[in-house]
């Protein structure tokens, strides 16, 4: 006699030794309880545009829903992030072509528009940590992170420089040097400078994984140095291509004294982030960038996506894969989300 053929049911407990991976799915509380990943309002750090002047914020064209703030609002802002339990703002300056020069001096000037939001901020609400980034391009009149002879960007000479412009911003008062030039050899001297000046507890992330990327486009016109940029920063941002190169770098600046260590762009970089994540241990962070940013609210302005739930699942693939922490221009529409 023939045996009755199974019935699908038997077919699969058979095959899964009746192990069903839907039952913790089933419901909101089951998988609640089983997520690996939780996105906290802790992991994020909020990046703003200061301008000069008073007045309103000025709509960056290429930034849906990103301005650039007078200093009062910035200070607005940072209460808002406060309030948020947002930790860190970051700071990024616009500055007015008339100030921008080969060298970028503006950026060594005590009273620089940096300079001068951090110091109202860190008067206003002191609890909110602030991050400055240190590299040239905001102030160079060719918009390279460093200074140039011909058509070469000087390593050395440009971390001289540098180092000055990190220690004028911890004197502000800035919490964290985020440098983000991609010299070689900075972190150890920016760390040496600052030591010796007495700012020990100033924190430094590291730009470790920085490559050179289409997707910083948006952030370029946000601090002006788009139309300024002569060629590309292929000489010193790494080439898309490489993973390894990546590890060396991390391992270099943790070694040069860096507290953090950073992957940008993000998204299309999660592969570095979780390697990174994975090989060092140290708290690592990705920068969600202003490309990142436009392609989301691009899309959600177009009603292709519900932005919420995208910027939702944007930030937790961060954390999932491997970040302590994410750089993003959503960060106070996340917070606000979370907080319900
Ligand atoms: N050093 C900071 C950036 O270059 C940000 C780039 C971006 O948001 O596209
Ligand atoms: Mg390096």
């Amino acid at each position: 006699m023939d045996k009755p053929t199974p019935s699908v049911t038997e077919r699969i407990d058979t095959a899964t030794g009746g192990l069903r991976m839907r039952r913790l799915r089933q419901a909101d509380w089951s998988r609640r309880l089983v997520r690996e990943t939780k996105l906290s309002t802790a992991d994020l750090i909020w990046p703003i545009f200061v301008r000069e002047g008073r007045g309103a914020p000025q709509a960056v064209a290429s930034m849906p829903g990103v301005f650039r703030l007078s200093i009062e609002d910035c200070v607005a802002a940072a209460k808002r992030a406060r309030d948020l339990q947002i930790p860190v703002i970051a700071l990024f300056p616009y500055t007015d072509p008339s100030l921008r020069d080969a060298n970028g001096s503006e950026a060594l000037n005590p009273d620089n528009l940096v300079c001068r939001a951090t110091r109202a901020i860190k008067a206003a609400v002191p609890e909110v940590g602030i991050m400055c980034d240190v590299a040239l391009d905001p102030y160079t009149s060719h918009g390279h992170d460093g200074v140039m002879a011909g058509d070469t960007i000087l390593n050395d000479a440009s971390v001289e420089i540098l180092c000055r412009q990190a220690l004028v911003q911890a004197e502000a008062g800035c919490d964290v040097i985020g440098p983000s030039d991609m010299m070689d050899g900075r972190v150890a001297c920016i760390r040496q400078a600052l030591d010796a000046a007495g700012h020990r507890n100033t924190l430094i992330m590291a730009y470790s994984a920085k490559y050179a990327s289409a997707f910083y486009g948006p952030f370029r016109d946000a601090v002006g140095s788009g139309g300024m940029l002569k060629g590309d920063k292929r000489t010193y941002q790494m080439d898309y291509g490489n993973t390894d190169e990546a590890l060396r770098e991390a391992a270099q600046d943790l070694a040069e004294g860096a507290d953090m260590i950073m992957v940008k762009p993000g998204l299309p970089y999660l592969d570095i982030l979780s390697r990174l994540a994975a090989e060092f241990g140290v708290p690592t962070f990705a920068y969600q960038t202003s490309g990142e940013y436009s392609m989301i609210m691009a899309a959600v302005q177009n009603g292709w996506l519900d932005g919420d739930k995208a910027i939702v699942e944007t930030l937790s693939a961060y954390k999932r894969a491997g970040a302590d922490g994410i750089l993003s221009y959503f960060a106070p529409t996340v917070a606000a989300m979370l907080r319900g």
